[in-house]
């Protein structure tokens, strides 16, 4: 075996537009931080070429699996992941090796002519997959029309652009990957418009039992502790809930130094109702621990086990609330 340098990484990804950006932007970091030569391997999934609404594929996987397999087989060394897409059940001979600094978390209204939530007319046309948004959206403005959408983010901020729609509401972390910012009219604030579980945070899985010196450099390079502690605590609510990424839930964590605080919110699917509750608890690292890269993982550990754990404790409290009847919550 040749030394790292004669490793190339071999970077799993989807063939939309924004999975080649997002998978393109890891590879290139991770050259340019250690020197381990990257190229991207794009992969079709189910979920890309389906013409069928997100909620009636089921959500959960249709993008991942196939990326899945790829990897298990050996035809890559890392997949990168929008983390919200990812099911959060753990997959047999995979792990996720890192999760990079995340991008912005909220959603983006795009509407025409510059238009609010708030200044949309009567009645207008707005688009979107998701069922949380769905509700949101109802929830704050009942008399809008919302129309299921499918599509990559080009082909549905088109649907405003020919004046089918109104308006579509997107992750501003997608439009921003893509260059499309300048579509936005209005960002909504996470407090009061949560969003899916690990929203523009990506995933980067690897094979369980591969420890290899380049992967591990790789790894190490671009994982951000706080970014995948509040993913986690985020994915670990639907965990709890066995709810899948197409469940009316949003969810907010922020993870400062020594605290983990976390909002999760339950919708009616037609927003006439919601459950809101936040939870909190201390992060605990081995205090006073030298800086070697083994004290890096532990500490990593520790803060993501400590996240999960508030996102389990505010699934339970959800759920001693009454989420179960607010919404259907299990996927299929
Ligand atoms: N559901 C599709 C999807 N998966 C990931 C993103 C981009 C945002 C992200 O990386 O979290 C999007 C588009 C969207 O929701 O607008």
């Amino acid at each position: 075996m040749g030394g790292p340098s004669a490793v190339t990484l071999l970077v799993g990804t989807r063939g939309s537009a924004l999975a080649l950006a997002q998978a393109g932007d890891i590879a290139r970091e991770i050259t340019e931080r250690t020197g381990v030569p990257t190229e991207l391997v794009p992969v079709t999934t189910h979920g890309d070429v389906s013409r069928e609404s997100l909620s009636s594929l089921g959500g959960t996987g249709v993008f991942a699996s196939a990326l899945r397999e790829f990897l298990l087989a050996g035809k890559c060394d890392l997949v990168v992941h929008s983390m919200k897409d990812l099911p959060t059940a753990p997959y047999t001979g995979l792990r996720i090796g890192a999760v990079p600094i995340r991008a912005d978390a909220r959603d983006a209204l795009c509407a025409r002519d510059g238009l609010t939530l708030e200044t949309l007319p009567d009645g207008a046309r707005v688009g979107t997959g998701s069922p949380r948004r769905a509700a949101q959206l109802a929830a704050r403005r009942p008399d809008l029309v919302i129309v299921d959408i499918r599509g990559n983010v080009d082909t549905r901020l088109n649907f405003v652009s020919s004046g089918e729609l109104d308006a579509v509401v997107l992750a501003a972390a997608g439009l921003g990957r893509l260059g499309r910012t300048e579509r936005i009219t209005e960002y909504f604030d996470l407090e009061s418009w949560p969003t899916a579980p690990a929203q523009g945070a990506l995933a980067i899985e690897v094979r369980d039992e591969d420890h290899s010196d380049a992967l591990a450099r790789a790894l190490a390079a671009i994982q951000d502790d706080a970014s995948h502690a509040a993913a986690a605590a985020e994915r670990s609510i639907l965990y709890r809930l066995e709810a899948g990424c197409a469940a009316p839930i949003g969810a907010h964590a922020i993870v400062g130094q020594g605290n983990v605080t976390l909002l999760g919110a339950v919708y009616a699917p037609d927003g006439s109702d919601s459950l809101a509750l936040t939870g909190s608890g201390d992060v605990v690292t081995p205090a006073g621990a030298p800086e070697t890269e083994d004290f890096v993982s532990l500490s990593s550990a520790s803060i993501i086990e400590t996240a999960e754990e508030v996102g389990r404790a505010l699934a339970d409290e959800l759920l001693a609330r009454g989420a179960a009847a607010l919404a259907p919550l299990k996927h299929n």
